[in-house]
């Protein structure tokens, strides 16, 4: 029979506690040993594993008095090491310990689980293996999350957006002018850079000018510059944005902000290929090619005379909708996710990751503003977390509670099957663990592990699980 593969662990133990090794013995008899015991104090980042060696950290929290525990929870050299990305913590508390608000507080922001010890060796083996699967799996910690992005610089998996992407790539092969329609922030700036990053235009200028922010007097000089002389101020020749985009891509954001005459003088350039600067006689040929947006109905604009209809679909050749964040279904977690770690650095302890509430408001939320929203919501939470994952008042959207449904999801199905399973098992062997774990066909330790997760631990009469409860972080991801 082989031998059962060794774990470590960190164990940081803030108050010194002598127990007389007994948490060791009870970790070597579960097959897990201490690679560091480490006082707060002298807390060396080289003792904690690098990032992407996902692993489990021990708070020892075991002889901390009631009187020390508000100081030592706030303590930063604590709290830094707790936010480490690459460990997730199980706390080890004496009896009465619960009972203690502030270390409940500290337990509840930064810890995956929570053991009293002494306790078990097979309730502290499910609660570290819990820990660890948690930290290997991939997208939970944020060193471990993979980045998805279906066209450079745009996060996503979903089906949209790789339909999305396929469509900009085929876009980007030709020539003809695009138009992107979609709701604000919906990435239609990104998409414009990725149309041309990919085109045979890739190595020319991507020269982008939001129409809506320029006032419409300057808006001629600002596209088609001016000869010097042209008007008082104007000492020198300037290019406008369209000759300085020749080779490369004009990105016309807002372009139902352009006022009539511009539209013209665009006209002509697309029917023509050249365009005459300001003051200037000479006609100058310009091999720009034309990528336009707007978040605005453009077609409204055309039917109430606001924008010339021949533009418009001079404009239109091949049209791109942008979809909104809500219907990117997971995508909303990715991109959360990958905004935690894009802005890691803009705070001194970045949060791990989000709670199941964050997860589930963030699904239910509309997003009006899109991704550009929902990035600006992770990063101010980013810096008013309490702990170490992110709440739905965090990102100040409700905390909704799954979503009552008629039907029943997969998932849901699949989960009820999995309790009834271990009910009929547990019954048919007088809620003995062992033998129901072998007629199920899975070891001891992923039983008390899924009855853990069903709560159906609490309904063993003669089980000595009391000493043991899961914190809201793991309860809310199982
Ligand atoms: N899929 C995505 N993944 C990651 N970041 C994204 C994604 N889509 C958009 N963003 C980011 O969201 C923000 C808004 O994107 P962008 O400016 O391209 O949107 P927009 O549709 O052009 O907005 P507007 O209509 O207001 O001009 C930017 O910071 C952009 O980097």
């Amino acid at each position: 029979m082989s031998q059962p593969e060794t774990r470590t662990l960190v164990h940081l133990q803030p108050h010194l506690f002598d127990d007389g090794g007994l948490l060791e013995d009870d970790l070597r008899g579960i097959g897990w040993q201490v690679a560091a015991t480490v006082a707060v104090a002298r807390l060396q980042h080289d003792q904690l594993p690098q990032p992407g060696a996902p692993g489990v950290g021990l708070l020892d929290l075991r002889g901390v008095a009631d009187a020390d525990a508000a100081a030592l929870a706030g303590d930063p050299a604590l709290l830094q090491a707790l936010a480490h990305p690459a460990l997730e913590w199980v706390a080890v508390l004496q009896v009465r310990q619960p009972d203690c608000e502030a270390l409940g507080r500290l337990v509840h922001g930064y810890c995956r689980d929570y053991v009293v010890h002494p306790c078990e060796p097979g309730t502290l083996s499910v609660v570290l293996g819990h820990a660890l699967g948690m930290a290997r799996l991939p997208g939970g910690l944020v060193s471990t999350c993979p980045e998805v992005e279906p066209i450079a610089g745009m996060v996503g998996a979903s089906e949209v957006m790789r339909r999305l992407a396929q469509r900009i790539r085929k876009a980007a092969r030709s020539e003809a002018p695009v138009f992107l329609a979609g709701e604000t922030g919906t990435g239609k700036e990104l998409a414009a850079a990725a149309i041309h990053r990919q085109s045979r235009r890739g190595g020319m200028p991507f020269v982008a000018i939001n129409c809506g922010a320029i006032p419409h007097s300057l808006m001629q000089s600002e596209l088609f510059g001016y000869e010097r002389g042209a008007f008082t101020g104007a000492v020198q020749r300037k290019l406008g944005r369209v000759e300085q985009a020749d080779g490369g891509t004009l990105f016309l954001d807002e372009i139902a902000d352009l006022p009539m005459e511009s539209q013209s003088a665009l006209l002509r350039f697309l029917e023509e290929g050249s365009i005459e600067r300001l003051g200037g006689r000479e006609s100058i040929r310009v091999d720009a090619r034309i990528v336009s947006a707007t978040h605005v109905d453009l077609q409204a604009a055309v039917a109430e005379g606001r924008f010339r209809a021949d533009l418009y679909h001079r404009l239109r050749v091949i049209e791109l909708r942008m979809p909104a964040l809500r219907e990117r279904g997971g995508d909303i977690a990715m991109i959360a996710q990958h905004a935690l770690q894009r802005h890691a650095g803009e705070v001194p302890s970045r949060p791990k990751g989000f709670k199941a509430c964050a997860l589930r408001a963030m699904q239910g939320y509309p997003w009006p503003g899109n991704v550009r929203e929902l990035i600006n919501r992770v990063r101010e939470a980013m810096v008013m977390a309490e702990g170490c994952y992110i709440s739905a008042r965090d990102l100040q959207l409700e905390d909704g509670e799954p979503p009552p449904c008629g039907g029943v999801t997969i998932e849901l199905a699949r989960r009820e099957g999995e309790r009834a399973a271990i009910e009929r098992a547990l019954a048919r062997n007088d809620q003995r663990v062992g033998p129901a774990a072998d007629e199920l066909g899975i070891s001891r330790v992923t039983l008390y592990r899924l009855m853990l997760r069903h709560g159906l631990h609490e309904a063993r009469p003669e089980a000595r699980w009391s000493r043991l409860a899961v914190v809201k972080g793991g309860r809310e991801k199982a």
